[in-house]
């Protein structure tokens, strides 16, 4: 599969293979930036705050309940015992509200609304509890003192006015009612209502005997009596409905949910931390793949490197040979284009270039340059007789031997055919041009044979000359056709001399 995806990766432009690996990079960081999250995300704060606040509502909802029972058995009533926790209970049963969505699913939810469903009867029963409790707390705090009061009064002056049958009746009422009371006031019942309403009829049918002071108390005990009579079981009922409400087994409900809640963070963050291991190896081996690939690139790119400056030194070496050999072709040529290729003598251009330099040169001393031109006699019937072969032989011996008989520094040029021209400079008189004149002729008169053939040759030699500054105002071609002029004139004066023109100029004797 790799090596598909490789094979495709290949194939796209560079740009959209740079776009691609962008893109992955982006998808690696946002994928390790989901994991990381998902393990980081438990507020472990918030989990203990919720737990915290669900056991101070557990802890007051009990402290709640021991205040309707103190209310309920104690000698005195407390309203403010009964509401003080409220605005508390209220402020956890928001906070709790508010960390419902740590929750997943309904099922929170609905624990919570039971709980405060159970919350919101309760208070309404222990409001309505507060209110019966407070007269009823009254009442019994009332009758025994009463009772006991009323009784002295009967035994002084009180219940001397009366018959002493009737004082002694009232006063055994009066002891039933109390005990009948009290035992009420531990388990009422009908019967037990009954026989106290039958008690009070008794004490009040009696009233009649006694002054308006006993009447008074003994209407307040009556009434008191009533009190307790209708508010204790409707007190009663009111704590068993309390009792009832079971906020407590609401609240452990809730907590179990939360509980439950948390416990799946924890393990959704163990699975995410799985994922993130697996996902950091993974990441990984793509790096140490990523770079062994660099490697190899690398050790490619230094490979090729290698080839291309062996490559480029030996492109270097050849450009070099053959530098030498288009300089040594070059030089061939130059020598081609100076020289004659039959004899190797110079030719007519390299001719005219040295006599350039040396008319420049002799107008600056003031010395003569001296020009000859040869031309062959019965040179043609050579070629006629013995062939071209041995004219050429015959041109190269001419060459040769004339050479042979000048300076290093006089020069011997082939113009073409069986032409010659020698160049001379610094000749100190004409008499030293006619010995150069000379012999120069009696080497060429000296070729008697060539490629074992007899042969007879001679030469006309036409001389011309300038000196110093004249030969500024002489031109190479000037010169050299005032030489062939006097050679033509050797020519008609019967060939195998030399003739000096006329307008030859020679150094003052
Ligand atoms: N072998 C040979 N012959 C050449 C060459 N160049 C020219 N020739 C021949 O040289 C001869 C020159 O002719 P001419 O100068 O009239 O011959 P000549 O017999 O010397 O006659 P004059 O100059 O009148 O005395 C011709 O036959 C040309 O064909 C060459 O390079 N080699």
């Amino acid at each position: 599969m790799f090596a598909v995806l490789a094979r495709r990766l290949k194939r796209l432009s560079p740009r959209r293979r740079l776009q691609l690996g962008l893109a992955g990079v982006l998808v690696l960081v946002l994928l390790f930036a989901f994991l990381f999250i998902r393990t980081a995300a438990v507020d472990i704060d918030a989990q203990s705050s919720v737990t915290l606040n669900l056991r101070e509502l557990q802890k007051m909802d009990a402290e709640w309940d021991t205040a309707i029972l103190r209310a309920h058995v104690g000698p005195r009533s407390s309203n403010r015992a009964l509401t003080a926790p409220l605005p508390r209970m209220r402020e956890l049963m928001e906070r709790l509200h508010d960390a419902l969505p740590m929750n997943r699913g309904p099922a929170a939810g609905a624990a919570y609304d039971r709980l405060a469903l159970a919350f919101k009867y309760k208070e309404q029963l222990v409001d309505a509890f507060g209110r019966r409790n407070q007269p009823l707390r009254s009442a019994l705090l009332y009758l025994p003192p009463a009772v006991a009061s009323l009784k002295t009064e009967l035994a002084g002056i009180g219940g001397a006015l009366a018959p002493a049958r009737i004082v002694l009746r009232l006063d055994a009422s009066l002891n039933d009612l109390l005990s009948q009371i009290l035992r009420y006031n531990l388990s009422p019942s009908d019967k037990l209502a009954a026989r106290i309403r039958d008690t009070l009829g008794d004490i009040e049918a009696q009233e009649i005997a006694f002054s308006p002071a006993i009447v008074e108390a003994i209407d307040a005990i009556a009434r008191q009596s009533r009190i307790i009579l209708v508010n204790r079981p409707l007190e009663n009922a009111l704590e068993t409905s309390i009792a009832a409400t079971n906020t407590g087994e609401a609240m452990d409900e809730l907590g179990r949910q939360f509980d439950r809640a948390f416990d799946g963070v924890l393990l959704e963050r163990q699975r995410y931390r799985g994922w993130l291991v697996a996902y950091s190896a993974v990441l990984l081996a793509l790096l140490a793949w990523a770079g062994q690939r660099l490697r190899r690139s690398y050790r490619i790119i230094g490979e090729v490197n290698q080839r291309l400056v062996a490559a480029n030194e030996n492109l270097e070496h050849r450009v070099a040979e053959r530098t030498a050999e288009l300089q040594a072709q070059s030089e061939q040529l130059e020598l081609l284009a100076q020289h004659d290729g039959l004899t190797g003598l110079v030719n007519m251009r390299q001719l005219t270039r040295l006599m350039e330099h040396a008319l420049v040169r002799s107008s600056r001393r003031g010395t003569v340059v001296v020009v000859m031109f040869i031309d062959l006699d019965g040179f043609k019937a050579v070629n006629d007789t013995w062939g071209h072969a041995t004219g050429d032989v015959v041109l190269q011996e001419v060459a040769r031997r004339v050479q042979a008989r000048l300076r290093a520094e006089d020069a011997l040029a082939r113009l073409g055919g069986d032409e010659f021209v020698i160049l001379l400079e610094e000749v100190g008189s004409a008499d030293g041009a006619l010995r150069v004149a000379q012999a120069a002729l009696d080497a060429i008169r000296s070729v008697d044979q060539a490629n074992g053939h007899p042969v007879v040759i001679s030469a006309s030699i036409g001389i011309a000359s300038v000196r110093g500054r004249e030969g500024l105002t002489h031109d190479p071609e000037q010169l050299l056709a005032a030489a062939d002029k006097a050679m033509y004139q050797a020519k008609q004066a019967g060939k195998g001399v030399f003739v000096i023109s006329r307008e030859a100029e020679w150094a003052p004797s």
